[in-house]
């Protein structure tokens, strides 16, 4: 029996056991409940009026799958290669920062879910525990890490070494985020979690920012805190800027955050590694063009010189499906997997994803396809 069929069948047949909703709306609801307004905010909404995450979901719908008939997709095989390893999905956990305001075990209990669905873990810079505490729970489990890169640019060197040394397969550099925009909710709140020291765990345990501070972060929280501050964006860097932190480093580079085709040619011919298409769940640029509308067009501008891999609003198979029809060669998942952290940490990370994973199966295979590599444009109509 096929992934998506067997999950079905369990369950039907285990209900009792599913602790968390299954439609995303009513985790989304639940988490809400939940939570205490900061953080449920800090996680839900997004920048400025919140058009572009609206539209992040809302554009999906332009395309419509035309599905295939009697192709034989008894059996299925959901894998792909990326930067010669194989993955047994093409989903991947989005590096979401301070996730200890919605779970104290926070991102220990998502690299815990991420290792045993063999689904990989994206780590934020922005992690309330170091990359090595997160690595330390996934065995060899697959892991990229996400970087911020710090106005210090030993920071930022540091950082990826620290990476590579932990296990790490991939550096995923966030371009879209060198200050926070402007969050109508968070400010209304006055809620910035790294205030109250969360979210900054690779910092505390990093040589380099440690050795620009006078006293230990354990002597002296606050100015620990200041530092973080003064360092954690870098508003000046250019294309120029990438060659240094391709020296510091023999893993594969990706760019996130490129929504422009001319960007993603620049990426191309700055020798980076993969581009991910992404505006930040609509966190950033209100305004700014829905990821699956922006995607088509950088697919056609790369030519398959790298891969393209793309976020912000998946929510379902079908999403999946889509994205990957218009040539992303994987997607990550944000928000889904933070509600399920907030309403029953580990097991509810591992149920968000094995819910989303038997969705896009299914609607795969009724869609009439077995493989990722079989999916193009021709099962999609643009309405
Ligand atoms: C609470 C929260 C924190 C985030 N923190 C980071 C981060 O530290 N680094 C990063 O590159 N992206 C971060 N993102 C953006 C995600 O990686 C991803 O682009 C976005 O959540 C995808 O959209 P979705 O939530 O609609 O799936 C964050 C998103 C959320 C919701
Ligand atoms: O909140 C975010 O979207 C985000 O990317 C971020 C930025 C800095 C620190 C933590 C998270």
């Amino acid at each position: 029996m096929s992934f998506g069929n067997h999950v079905q069948f369990k369950v039907y047949q285990q209900h009792e056991k599913n602790i968390i909703p299954v439609s995303y709306e009513e985790l989304e609801a639940k988490a809400k409940e939940k939570l205490e307004n900061k953080p449920y905010y800090y996680v839900a909404a997004s920048a400025g009026a919140e058009i572009t995450a609206k539209q992040n979901n809302k554009a999906f719908e332009k395309w419509q799958i035309v599905p295939r008939m009697l192709c034989d997709t008894s059996s299925r095989n959901l894998s792909i290669e990326l930067f010669g390893r194989k993955y047994a999905y093409p989903v991947l956990l989005a590096p979401v920062g301070v996730q200890s305001i919605v779970h104290p075990e926070g991102e220990l209990a998502t690299a815990r879910a991420a290792a045993a669905m063999d689904v990989p873990f994206i780590a934020s810079t922005a992690s309330t525990y170091s990359l090595e505490k997160i690595a330390g729970e996934m065995g060899q489990a697959p892991r990229w890490y996400q970087l911020y890169w710090s106005k210090d640019r030993e920071i930022a060197a540091s950082m990826v070494k620290r990476a590579e040394a932990a296990g790490y397969d991939a550096i995923v550099i966030t371009l879209d985020t060198p200050m926070m925009a402007w969050r109508e909710k968070d400010i209304e709140n006055a809620y910035l979690p790294f205030l109250e020291a969360q979210g900054i765990g690779n910092y505390l345990e990093d040589p380099v920012f440690c050795s620009r501070l006078d006293k230990s972060p354990q002597e002296d929280l606050q100015a620990a805190i200041m530092l973080w501050a003064r360092v954690f964006g870098n508003p000046t860097l250019t294309w120029e800027d990438l060659e240094f932190i391709k020296a510091q480093t023999s893993l594969p580079i990706l760019l996130k955050g490129i929504l422009h085709p001319e960007d993603a040619r620049l990426a191309v011919e700055h020798g980076v590694d993969g581009i991910i298409v992404s505006n930040h769940g609509g966190r950033q640029v209100d305004g700014a063009i829905a990821a699956i509308e922006a995607l088509p067009e950088i697919v056609d501008a790369v030519k398959g010189d790298i891969p393209i891999l793309m976020d912000s609003g998946i929510r379902r198979g079908s999403d999946i499906l889509k994205a990957l029809a218009i040539g992303a060669k994987a997607v990550l998942v944000g928000r889904p997997y933070m509600y399920g952290l907030a309403l029953a940490g580990e097991e509810g990370v591992k149920q968000v994803l094995r819910n989303l994973l038997a969705d896009f199966d299914l609607t795969l295979a009724l869609s009439g396809k077995r493989t990722v590599s079989e999916l193009n444009r021709d099962l999609l109509k643009r309405v």
